[in-house]
């Protein structure tokens, strides 16, 4: 297979779940696809492919997941097919990672405003309140979105508490691979401002969600998204992402804190909790 596939495999599998099929998928004959693709059944476009993509089956569009196959050729010009799960941003739109494969990409806001979830405080087994889950989600599916905002919108007196609440995972993503963003430190995610739940999303090394960066008609937001089915009433966690050397001591790894439980609150937890 040509030398981007797996580059394009590895691409999506940090977001999507992609795993080689080879079976008697069709193949309808191959087009390009520079930047945009009309594949065909329930209106589904995919954005920014930089692939050929010989045929696509969309299996199933159950709430907010498309899954599919698809069929994309290297420059070889062999074809392997690959069976795809989505998060769809309800339009028909397939949320997908760019060429960098970090950014997220979608048309409609208001849509997937739609698709957040509703996100309930109550006493996390963790530390003190933490963030549940209403209703349960699939993999995939986003928890909720976030505004970015200037730094220059929020008081100074503010900045280092705020700094504080931003989860580091977003800034990781923002200063490491988004150029648009960058430098990182002239946006914050201001959850504070935002009132929001979700806030107050505790810490986990193995969280049950993930943040991405979204474009959505040309706004960047921060999607918080599911890393695997959490059911109803599920504690949300992040991974906090502190640098090894500034975590405290309740983030730290067991490995790298030296012992299994130490002074502080556990930092791998993952209480399952009825909100
Ligand atoms: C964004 S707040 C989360 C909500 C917090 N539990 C509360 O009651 O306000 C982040 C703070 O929660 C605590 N925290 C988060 N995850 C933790 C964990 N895994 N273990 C111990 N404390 C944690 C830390 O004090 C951290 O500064």
């Amino acid at each position: 297979m040509a030398a981007f596939l797996p580059d394009l495999v590895c691409k999506l599998e940090e977001f999507l779940h992609v795993s080689p099929v080879y079976g008697n998928c069709g193949v309808y004959g191959s087009r390009y696809v520079p930047r945009a693709a009309r594949i065909g059944l329930e209106a589904v476009t995919v954005l920014k492919v930089n692939v050929e993509v010989v045929s696509v089956h969309v299996l199933q569009l159950t709430g907010n997941v498309i899954q599919m196959f698809v069929g994309i050729v290297g420059s070889d010009k062999s074809v392997e097919f690959y069976y795809l799960t989505v998060p769809s941003c309800g339009d028909g739109t397939l949320g997908i990672p760019d060429q960098k494969g970090d950014n997220y990409e979608c048309r409609n806001m208001k849509l997937l405003l739609k698709q957040q979830q509703r996100v309930l405080l109550g006493r996390s087994d963790v530390s003190g309140w933490g963030a549940f889950l209403k209703t349960s989600v699939e993999r995939y599916m986003i928890v909720k979105i976030h505004h970015f905002y200037s730094i220059s919108m929020i008081r100074h007196d503010l900045w280092h508490y705020r700094l504080s609440q931003l989860f580091s995972i977003c800034a990781k993503y923002v200063r490491a691979k988004n150029e648009y963003l960058n430098p990182w430190l002239q946006f914050v995610l201001d959850a504070y401002r935002k009132g929001d739940k979700l806030k107050f999303a505790n810490h986990s090394p193995d969280p049950n969600c993930y943040a991405k960066v979204i474009m959505v008609a040309g706004d960047h937001r921060v999607g918080i998204f599911a890393k695997e089915r959490i059911s109803a009433g599920e504690e949300l966690f992040y991974d906090y992402r502190y640098e090894p050397d500034r975590a405290p001591a309740w983030a730290r790894k067991p490995e790298a804190s030296g012992s299994k439980k130490e002074d502080a609150a556990p930092s791998s937890g993952r209480a399952k909790k009825l909100a």
